[in-house]
């Protein structure tokens, strides 16, 4: 049976960043650019007032001035600031002409309607100034490519009229749940069955992780049912399935995947909980579909996604292909490993003001048992064999 390692490189091989296509600003959050961003402005694109104030040459020593003019933010000045006169200027409106700086409104004392008494401390030129083109040119490149956008990144595409950008677009996820037994949430339980947690679970991680979740539902344990669900989800860039992928009469899911031209890349890894894991890639047209068979049990299924599908969603939108974080972590409570897996034991780790990492073992009734997984937020990775941990034992772990 493959190793966690090997069977990571597989899906690592298979896991290229989507093309780039256009995407609109207000869905770019967090997206790779794929051009360079030039700007069509010189910004600010005029010399704009940072003060509600008055505009002044500051070479002129008139105590008081006569107020000519008032230009808001939006406006524009029609006069120029001449010897003895000043403009008020609010906040974001253009300089006028004759002025090199702005004493703010706090600072003077308004005589009557049209007269203003400056103070006798000249301002400095350039002062409550923001400077044409001091912040970057048109024709300027303002954001490279391959940068990942950030909220103020797209302040910036709004600032200098970006409404759509060249980005590696977020994967689009379909979710499958498969099983006869399954029941959505809202429902009441006849006997054999279970409620969906699988599905909810999926769609939230990959909230979480910023990519689209298409919910296909349940399919029952049926050819033609699960055939018609399997298909539209190949449309998808990834198919997470869950159910019905290890040894049983009922487990039809990789050969309806395989009988639909998901090419096989494996099935089964050496791990636990998320043996019976099922990994194949569609190539239709230009169209690549990764296809994840995820083991049925909630535990199973949510390690098998963290170790997985987390990496390979990032390698599409670009990033590196990069498995979690593997920490050390000292046990502060025992713990025993049987079997010839390597089993990831959910934990509660803590860290201290050192920053080393405490980790205590959960009691853990095993892949079914997803409430122990809610109080955890670690796994810790136990290797294969026969053993028991003391407390004090260094132990490699992940968050969760
Ligand atoms: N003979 C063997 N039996 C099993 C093997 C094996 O290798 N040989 N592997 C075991 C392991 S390990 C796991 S994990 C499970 C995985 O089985 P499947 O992926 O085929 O999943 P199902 O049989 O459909 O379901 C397993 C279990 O999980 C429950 N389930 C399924 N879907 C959901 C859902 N959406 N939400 C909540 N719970 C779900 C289902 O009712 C079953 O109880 O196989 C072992 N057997
Ligand atoms: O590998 Mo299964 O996921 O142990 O329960």
């Amino acid at each position: 049976m493959l190793t966690v390692t090997d069977a990571l490189n597989l899906v690592a091989q298979s896991a290229l960043p989507l093309p780039a296509k256009r995407v609109p600003l207000a869905e770019s959050l967090s997206l790779k650019l794929a051009e360079g961003i030039v700007s069509d402005i010189d910004s600010p694109p005029f010399d704009k007032s940072m003060l509600d104030g008055y505009a002044v040459a500051v070479h002129d020593s008139s105590p008081t001035r006569k107020i000519v003019e008032e230009v808001i933010a939006g406006g524009v000045p029609h006069h120029a600031v001449q010897p003895g006169t000043t403009i008020r200027v609010m906040t974001g409106a253009p300089m006028p002409k004759g002025a090199d700086a702005v004493v703010k409104i706090e600072d003077t004392t308004l005589l009557d309607d049209s007269t203003v008494q400056l103070p006798e401390k000249p301002t400095k030129a350039g002062y409550g100034i923001f400077t044409r083109g001091s912040s970057f040119h048109q024709g300027e490149e303002v954001l490279p490519t391959g940068k990942r956008l950030r909220s103020i990144d797209l302040a910036l595409l709004a600032e200098v009229g970006r409404g759509k950008v060249q980005a590696i677009p977020r994967p689009r996820v379909a979710v499958l749940a498969t099983g006869n037994e399954l029941v959505e949430c809202g429902k009441s339980l006849a006997p054999g069955q279970i409620r969906n947690s699988n599905s909810p679970m999926l769609v939230a991680a990959l909230a979480e992780v910023g990519a689209t979740a298409i919910e296909l539902g349940i399919a029952r344990d049926d050819p033609s049912e699960l055939k018609a669900a399997i298909e539209k989800g190949l449309e998808a860039d990834v198919l997470l399935v869950t159910g019905g992928v290890s040894a049983g009469v009922m487990d039809l899911v990789p050969g309806i995947l395989t009988e639909l031209g998901v090419k096989e890349v494996f099935h089964k890894v050496r791990m636990k909980p998320g043996k019976p894991l099922w990994f194949g890639v569609r190539e239709q047209a230009a169209h690549r579909t990764l296809v994840f068979g995820l083991p049925g049990n909630p535990v199973s299924t949510l390690v098998s996604f963290v170790l997985f599908v987390r990496p390979a969603l990032a390698a599409l939108s670009g990033e590196p292909f990069e498995q979690s974080i593997a920490l050390r972590g000292t046990l502060i409570g025992s713990t025993t490993h049987h079997g010839g897996r390597p089993t990831y034991h959910p934990c509660h780790l803590e860290q201290a003001l050192d920053a080393s990492l405490s980790v205590r073992p959960l009691p853990w009734r095993g892949s079914a048992d997803l409430a122990a997984l809610t109080r955890a937020n670690g796994l810790i990775v136990l290797p294969a064999g026969d053993y028991e941990l003391t407390v004090g034992t260094a132990v490699e772990v992940m968050r969760l």
